[in-house]
């Protein structure tokens, strides 16, 4: 990195949040976390415990406020503190079956909370931002692999996946409105896997969604068997195929996206695919799994699951040319960290929590 600009990371508590925090340590950047712990790691000290183990991997110190998105006047008083120069904006709800129940606390956290955000860094003359996007916002593909151009928002089914569409919309504008901003939007594939220290990883509450840390927990015994939903995609096997992508590739993404805003001039907005650009199904997903884990994953076939689409996966290709950014590590390297995180934390931060 040219400089080392000192960035606020909102959501830097979570999953994605903690891993990205680690490669922006690891680049030199000044790291200034808030989260309000709502899907996170609680801590018995200042620091929720998964930002004291990035501290412990990288030796570096991490600063973190327990804020609340949605409260102005706190998140002001971090501005006031520090001069951020940059914003990585993960914080959001984003459970896609809760998002269908509570709507209105999806749209609620996730577009009015960024609404806020946006306003405080205009407050504060920050104009650069990076947002956590989502494929979701494809909806039901027109043509694969997906590319940037590819429509959105049309054929997005649950409130979850509207709020990251809405976000970007108002990003978009906001960026036309005025010339001092620029933003990057990251469309994340599958994230999974975990760091390879095994210190940090996904850490579902309750019954996870989503099918690696499902697998996970079959694997360590805390779930009997997993439900593959459905087996009658238009698909090589059946089963439904997804671009899944290692969890400190996607970080290395933002640190790349980073560097792009730092070094730009001309005001813009740019979204950009975070996957692999190969696509796995379930079936392929259980068996790379069960040859690093030595133990089978017992699975029934289930009804798809509603909303599923049959596959998914990126044309990688413009992060490559503009961001310099390419995924590297296989689905085997994803399944062997996902198996030590989840064999060494078989109840993820819990056994630290007060
Ligand atoms: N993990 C995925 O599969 C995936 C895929 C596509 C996009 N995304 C997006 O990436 C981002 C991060 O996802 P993740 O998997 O790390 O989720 P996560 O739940 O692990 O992390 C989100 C963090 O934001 C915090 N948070 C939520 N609302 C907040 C608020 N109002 N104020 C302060 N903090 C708040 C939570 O406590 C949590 O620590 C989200 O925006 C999500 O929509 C994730
Ligand atoms: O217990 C499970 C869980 C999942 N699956 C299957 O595994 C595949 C992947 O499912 P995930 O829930 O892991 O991921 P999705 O692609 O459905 O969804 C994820 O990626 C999307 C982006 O493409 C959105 O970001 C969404 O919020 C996020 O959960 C799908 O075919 C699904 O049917 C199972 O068979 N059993």
């Amino acid at each position: 990195m040219d400089s080392s600009p000192t960035v606020l990371v909102t959501g830097g508590a979570g999953y994605v949040g903690s891993h990205t925090v680690v490669e922006l340590l690891k680049n030199s950047c000044t790291v200034v976390v808030i989260d309000n712990l709502v899907n996170s790691c609680k801590g018995s000290g200042t620091l929720p415990v998964c930002l004291q183990r990035v501290q412990d991997i990288t030796g570096k110190p991490v600063i973190f406020y327990n804020v609340d998105l949605l409260d102005s006047k706190a998140l002001g008083s971090v501005f006031e503190k520090h001069k951020i120069d940059l914003v990585l904006h993960f914080a959001a709800l984003k459970a896609v079956g809760e998002s269908c129940q509570i709507p209105l606390s999806y749209y609620r956290n996730n577009v009015v909370g960024s609404i806020v955000l946006l306003e405080t860094m205009k407050q504060y003359n920050v104009y650069k931002l990076v947002y956590s996007s989502s494929a979701t916002v494809y909806g039901t593909p027109q043509y694969l692999p997906f590319t940037e151009a590819h429509p959105t928002g049309q054929g997005c089914t649950n409130p979850y996946g509207k709020t990251k569409y809405f976000v970007e919309e108002i990003i978009q504008d906001l960026v036309a409105s005025d010339k001092k901003w620029s933003a990057v939007a990251l469309r994340y594939f599958n994230p999974v896997g975990a760091h390879e220290s095994g210190r940090i990883g996904e850490a579902p509450q309750g019954v996870p969604n989503n099918l690696m840390p499902y697998i996970a927990q079959v694997a360590v015994g805390e779930r009997k068997d997993l439900k593959v939903y459905g087996s009658d995609y238009d698909t090589p096997d059946g089963t439904g195929v997804r671009d899944y992508i290692h969890i400190t590739d996607l970080a290395e993404g933002h640190v790349k996206a980073i560097w792009r805003l730092m070094k730009q001039s001309e005001p813009r907005w740019q979204a950009y695919n975070l996957g692999t650009g190969q696509g796995h199904s379930v079936l392929e997903v259980i068996h790379a799994f069960e040859e690093v884990c030595g133990r089978k994953i017992p699975y029934e076939i289930c009804p798809r699951r509603p909303g599923d689409i049959a596959s998914s996966y990126a044309d990688p290709s413009l992060a490559k040319k503009e961001l310099n950014w390419e995924a590297k590590k296989s689905l085997s390297d994803m399944c062997r960290d996902m198996w030590r995180w989840q064999s060494q934390n078989p109840h993820g931060f819990e056994e630290e929590k007060q």
